[in-house]
């Protein structure tokens, strides 16, 4: 079997289900790193990223709670470097369990992964990423009176949410050393939370208060590293179109043009999947060779055994493996 380099993107449900304490995410991360062995068990070549949305935001409340003159409060570029290692740290130990089950002897390690982002960026001035816990109505209103520069929007019917700059990723700066990584045998974590943004101010990298979008930042990575495939893991097997209607349809196999009138269609909402079918072509786009895999965690086996799962191509697959 050929050996692929796989750019896994973990959704929000991988780390954290209801229980935001340590103890529950390390366990929700053993249970991902299960699914994610497969893909070492099958021989590719696999790099790690994931979200921080929720924790980033709670990081953040924690942090704005104790701060005091002597011990400030952290900034938001600080806090994602923060998320990337306390994640980093569950995933190197749940791996490290799985792997050691499975009999395969590999490193798993951790890069605190600086994202270079555009400082003329117009998200800087409108922030869009939802981070953090959610809140009534009410609750919301009285947080932006006691701190009238955060905004807060309604997330998807689910309630209220903090929400901060995600400006596009532009150069993933450490993607060098994840190559490296990858080269010499080690599973690299990178890109968590988006990796830290920074803009680059003559030869010094300064941070930015933002968080970037992981399936971006995930696209980036995999386009530099030159991975074969961009998985995006999340709650559903597959992408559909007229999502949550009776006439709800799972899209399969999937070539680009398709997926751009499907977007033109407002199939996919923003905020939520459109950010990941986006990065999907924006991958396929800029390698030509590479496809993008929307799929579950649960679902990878079915992925790797079968090929089930929105598998998003340039031109159609069965013309492609002609
Ligand atoms: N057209 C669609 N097809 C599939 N899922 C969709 C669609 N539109 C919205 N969604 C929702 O988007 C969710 C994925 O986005 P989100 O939860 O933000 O991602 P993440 O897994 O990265 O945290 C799916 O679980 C689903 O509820
Ligand atoms: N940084 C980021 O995209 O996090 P979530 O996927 O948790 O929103």
């Amino acid at each position: 079997m050929t050996k692929r380099r796989v750019v896994v993107a973990l959704g929000g449900n991988a780390i954290l289900s209801k229980d935001a304490s340590a103890q529950a995410q390390q366990e929700a991360l053993r249970k991902t790193a299960k699914y994610l062995v497969q893909f070492v068990k099958q021989g590719d070549e696999l790099v790690i990223s994931h979200g921080n949305g929720p924790q980033v935001g709670n990081l953040l409340l924690q942090q704005a709670a104790g701060s005091t003159d002597t011990n400030p409060a952290m900034p938001i570029d600080t806090a994602v470097a923060m998320t990337q290692g306390s994640i980093g740290y569950w995933l190197q130990n749940a791996m490290r369990e799985e792997l050691t089950k499975a009999g395969l002897n590999k490193s798993v390690a951790t890069v605190v992964t600086q994202v270079e982002v555009s400082e003329t960026d117009h998200a800087f001035s409108d922030p869009s990423k939802p981070i953090g816990p959610f809140y009534s109505k009410e609750v919301a209103e009285q947080q932006h009176v006691e701190h009238p520069n955060y905004k807060y929007v309604e997330d998807a019917g689910r309630g209220y949410r903090r929400v901060v700059p995600s400006p596009k990723p532009v150069n993933v700066v450490e993607a060098d050393v994840v190559e490296k990584l990858v080269d010499g045998g080690v599973i690299p974590v990178s890109v968590g939370g988006g990796g830290v943004p920074v803009v680059r101010v003559n030869d010094r990298l300064e941070g930015r208060e933002a968080v970037i979008d992981k399936d971006f930042a995930s696209e980036k990575l995999a386009e530099q590293i030159h991975a074969d495939m961009l998985i995006i893991l999340t709650a559903v097997d597959h992408v559909f179109v007229n999502f949550n209607t009776p006439q709800q349809k799972s899209l399969t196999n999937v070539t680009v043009p398709e997926l751009k009138q499907y977007i033109q269609e407002g199939q996919f909402a923003k905020g939520s999947m459109l950010p990941k079918v986006q990065a999907a072509i924006d991958f396929v786009e800029n390698t030509k060779h590479g496809k993008t895999v929307i799929t579950s965690l649960e679902n990878i086996g079915d992925f790797l055994a079968r090929g089930e799962g929105t598998v998003i191509n340039q031109i159609p697959e069965n013309i492609m493996n002609k």
